[in-house]
């Protein structure tokens, strides 16, 4: 017997494009393969899918699994939180949530302006954490650079984990002088991250100010990326940079993020509905929801 298929709504964190999976009340899971499917249809292209399942722990609200535009799972998605708030908020009045993912328990807030917060968790600094292939004492800035040995592109960058993966590069041009979509798979793959990598560059403009682009690892070039945005807000902190609450500047749009002293990361943006179907999570075949009739 198949799955029967599951609600869907197609949403965004600004411009990071999402599918909020409802996989509530069915021990289905969504396969890599529908995944994979969904994201080869242009009307459902994403960039990951936030799958919400019944709670696993007392205390928690829902289970979310996230799952990235090539099948591959991943612990964290910012953009995505924020969209399953929005969903979950719309539908039950509820405001503030718990969450249990992969990487721990999140807490968010839909706040009465629409804006919504999620409380990322803490970063991790150390090499093992993040993880990196070989040892760093100080991973503010490892070795690993982009271009020729004597004059690089781009070169010692900031590794963490938000719960997934990111290297952040400094630079002090237009990150849209950078050839992004040449290097990032580079990078994204290379031997020193064993779990691959998100890979950034972070243009500092001011104390509480920056301008970053992202590679996603397992979806590419994204018009926003959330936990990046930690990850880069974090870093520029950790290295003197900026100060903790930052403005983060991306393609589709700017968030807040702002690094407690608890050390917890809240990241505050907004989230945007699109459309409804439904679709079989099995292997991706799905269906636009007629329009209501008016
Ligand atoms: N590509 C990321 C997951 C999604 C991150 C991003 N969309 C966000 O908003 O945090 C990874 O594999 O770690």
């Amino acid at each position: 017997m198949t799955a029967p298929d599951v609600q869907f709504a197609k949403m965004n964190g600004l411009g990071n494009e999402i599918i909020v999976a409802d996989m509530r009340g069915t021990s289905a899971r969504v396969s890599p393969a529908a995944a994979v499917a969904l994201n080869a249809d242009p009307a459902t292209k994403f960039d990951q899918i936030m799958a919400i399942h019944d709670p696993k722990t007392a205390g928690t609200d829902y289970y979310v699994e996230i799952l990235n535009s090539d099948g591959s799972r991943a612990q964290a998605c910012g953009n995505g939180m924020r969209c399953v708030v929005q969903a979950l908020a719309s539908e039950t009045g509820q405001k503030l949530f718990t969450f249990e993912t992969v990487a721990g328990i999140l807490s968010a807030q839909e706040h009465a302006d629409g804006l919504i917060s999620v409380d990322m968790g803490v970063p991790r600094f150390g090499w093992d954490d993040i993880p990196l292939a070989e040892e760093f004492a100080d991973t503010r800035a490892i070795e690993l650079q982009v271009g020729p040995i004597d004059n690089p592109v781009l070169h010692s960058p900031s590794a963490m984990s938000m719960g997934n993966p990111h290297a952040v590069f400094w630079v002090d041009r237009d990150v849209w002088s950078y050839d992004l979509d040449r290097f990032g798979p580079l990078l994204e793959n290379h031997p020193i991250f064993p779990e691959k990598a998100n890979i950034s560059i972070a243009q500092v403009v001011s104390r509480d100010a920056l301008i970053m682009r992202t590679w996603e690892r397992g979806a590419g070039l994204t018009r926003a990326c959330g936990s990046a945005a930690c990850a880069a807000a974090v870093s520029a902190a950790r290295t003197g940079r900026t100060d903790r609450i930052v403005r983060i500047t991306q393609p589709g749009g700017t968030l807040t993020v702002e690094w407690r002293g608890n050390d917890h990361v809240v990241m505050t943006g907004p989230a945007e509905w699109e459309f409804s179907g439904t679709f079989d999570p099995a292997t991706g075949t799905w269906a636009r929801e007629t329009e209501s009739a008016a």
